[in-house]
């Protein structure tokens, strides 16, 4: 279905926005996002909201840019690009979670998807403590979907989420804060890959076997821009999960081995292997 599709004409390409930060290691964060939009035929866009100092080990050092200017590259995007679908990343702080969530409603941006970061997977704090409250209020509400992993459905629900029984009720409370599609990423359980897409009617079960692989730096920064990518191309939000979660399997399957940790998935995986 990802290659099938024919792409537009240039001037009537889909078009797709990420909001995060860099991560010079190139596997998860701004890199992964634009990496994806390219592999899925999507035209990426991208305003950067912190640089970190990143590899397959961990964050060395995370420089914060001013929430004004990640505004003016948001309006610098939207008032002459536009974005069919947008997503959000690593916010960092209060202040560019304000400014974002402004910049949504002001740009009537509809079909966001807020994937809500907040400590990567080498256990370094990508989104400041106190930024959590308001990410809830203030930027939840505007999201089409949301893709948080267990640790993040189970610190904005207020629980421990160690099972699926555990993920489906989460699922339903982030629902009841008004987002249409909650998506709970279960990459952090045991047995199967299993991932949990709630509407406000019906549970649905996106399952995919789980690789034996420890290079999966950036799946979840890869499968929330793919779903963005999917959205961008028109696909309902249950169709977009589905093509996403396709994509990350074969991303993972394919991983690159580049760096001594949990190293980058393979972005372009469905173009070629490596080495061809
Ligand atoms: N070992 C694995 N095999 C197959 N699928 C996996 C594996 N690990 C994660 N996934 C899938 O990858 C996607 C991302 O899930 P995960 O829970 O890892 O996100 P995350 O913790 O937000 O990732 P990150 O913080 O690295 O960006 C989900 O679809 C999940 O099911
Ligand atoms: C910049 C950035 N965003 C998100 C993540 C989460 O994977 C990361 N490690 N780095």
């Amino acid at each position: 279905m990802i290659e099938n599709e024919r792409v537009r004409e240039r001037s009537g390409m889909y078009k797709a926005l990420t909001i995060a930060g860099s991560d010079s290691g190139g596997g998860a964060g701004i890199q992964a996002d634009l990496k994806t939009f390219a592999a899925l035929k999507v035209y990426g866009t991208c305003a950067i909201t912190a640089v970190t100092a990143q590899n397959t080990v961990g964050v060395e050092g995370i420089f914060e840019l001013p929430a004004e200017f990640v505004g003016r590259q948001i309006d610098a995007v939207l008032k002459d690009i536009g974005a069919d679908a947008a997503k959000t990343g690593m916010l960092s702080s209060v202040a560019i979670i304000e400014v974002v969530a402004a910049k949504v409603q002001e740009y009537g941006v509809k079909k966001l998807v807020v994937d809500p970061v907040m400590v990567a997977k080498s256990g370094d704090y990508l989104l400041a403590k106190e930024a959590r409250r308001v990410l809830k209020e203030k930027l939840l509400p505007l999201a089409l979907v949301i893709t948080p992993n267990l640790d993040e459905a189970g610190t904005l629900t207020g629980r421990n989420i160690d099972s699926e029984e555990g993920m489906v009720e989460a699922a339903k409370a982030l629902h009841d804060l008004g987002v249409p599609y909650v998506l709970v990423k279960g990459g952090h359980l045991s047995g199967a890959a299993t991932d949990i897409l709630y509407d406000g009617r019906e549970i649905r079960r996106f399952t995919a076997p789980r690789l034996d692989n420890r290079h999966t730096h950036g799946t979840g920064c890869t499968l929330s821009a793919a779903i963005t990518a999917f959205l961008a191309r028109g696909l309902a939000v249950a169709e977009a999960v589905a093509a996403a979660k396709e994509y990350i399997q074969l991303a993972i399957g394919r991983a690159l081995g580049v760096g001594r940790g949990c190293g980058p998935v393979h972005h372009l995986a469905s173009y070629y292997s490596w080495g061809e």
